[in-house]
């Protein structure tokens, strides 16, 4: 069955000490908190990957997700990360295609087509985002943008291979905005992507895969949004930065 997942994207944010404090935080309110299964993960900029994860050998309860990876296994790539340099320092997720990267760094589907292999030949989970932008929901075109980075990037994928595999759906318009989707249209679009997935490859592996929703979710519209049937949990930005915050947002769900 798939699981239900709350993720931290805390982007370029926080020092090591705010990490590490976030974390221990976060640890001693989900002490005694019956999660039911639900996975929480947190990405913490890569100079924090190695002190959170530090954090997180005291308390299981809590993931680390790297933000992005070089597809590359090394090489003169200055600034950039190898998947096998996460692996080796305990990070078994990494978010990719997020709808930053593809704007401020220039990702395109290609690109996030080989990260995500490289990713999985790693053995790392991938929680691989995309969405739409303002102008192609207006332009109603946003179920062909969605179905098309889906198709351009994972699509050449082994129907296996989805086990390791999260989405995230974050319409570009949603993000760090305020505006949220509402869950009618969250749902909406979690449901044509299932059904997209289920096309290409067959009912079973769109069932088991979590779609997560990322978007301006707060802990006052986390609730609605998370209980919609095809919404399996979220992708959270500006919230995750607050322990208590996103305490509450893994609660609504
Ligand atoms: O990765 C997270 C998303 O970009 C959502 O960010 P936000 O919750 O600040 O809108």
């Amino acid at each position: 069955m798939r699981k239900k997942i709350v993720a931290g994207n805390w982007k370029m944010n926080l020092t090591s000490v705010q990490s590490e404090d976030l974390v221990a935080v976060l640890s001693e309110k989900l002490e005694n908190f019956n999660n039911n299964g639900k996975r929480i993960i947190v990405a913490p900029t890569f100079v924090n990957l190695v002190p959170v994860v530090a954090c997180d050998d005291r308390n299981a309860m809590i993931e680390v997700a790297a933000q992005n990876m070089h597809q590359a296994s090394s090489g003169a790539f200055t600034g950039e990360i190898a998947a096998n340099m996460l692996q080796t320092i305990g990070v078994p997720n990494v978010i990719l295609g997020h709808s930053e990267r593809r704007a401020y760094f220039g990702e395109t589907d290609a690109l996030l087509a080989e990260k995500v292999e490289v990713a999985l030949e790693h053995n790392m989970q991938v929680i691989f985002c995309f969405g739409e932008e303002l102008e192609d929901r207006k332009s109603n075109k946003h179920f062909d943008v969605v179905e098309s980075q889906l198709k351009n990037a994972l699509f050449q994928l082994p129907a296996s291979a989805w086990d390791d595999i999260v989405l995230a759906y974050e319409p570009v318009w949603a993000i760090g905005t305020g505006e949220t989707a509402s869950p009618e249209q969250a749902q909406e679009m979690h449901e044509f992507i299932r059904k997209t997935i289920a096309e290409a490859y067959s009912a079973e592996v769109a069932d088991e895969v979590s779609i997560l929703y990322g978007g301006s979710v707060k802990p006052a519209n986390a609730k609605e949004i998370f209980s919609k049937p095809d919404v399996d949990g979220g992708l959270i930005g500006g919230a995750s930065l607050k322990a208590d915050d996103f305490f509450a947002i893994i609660d609504a769900m």
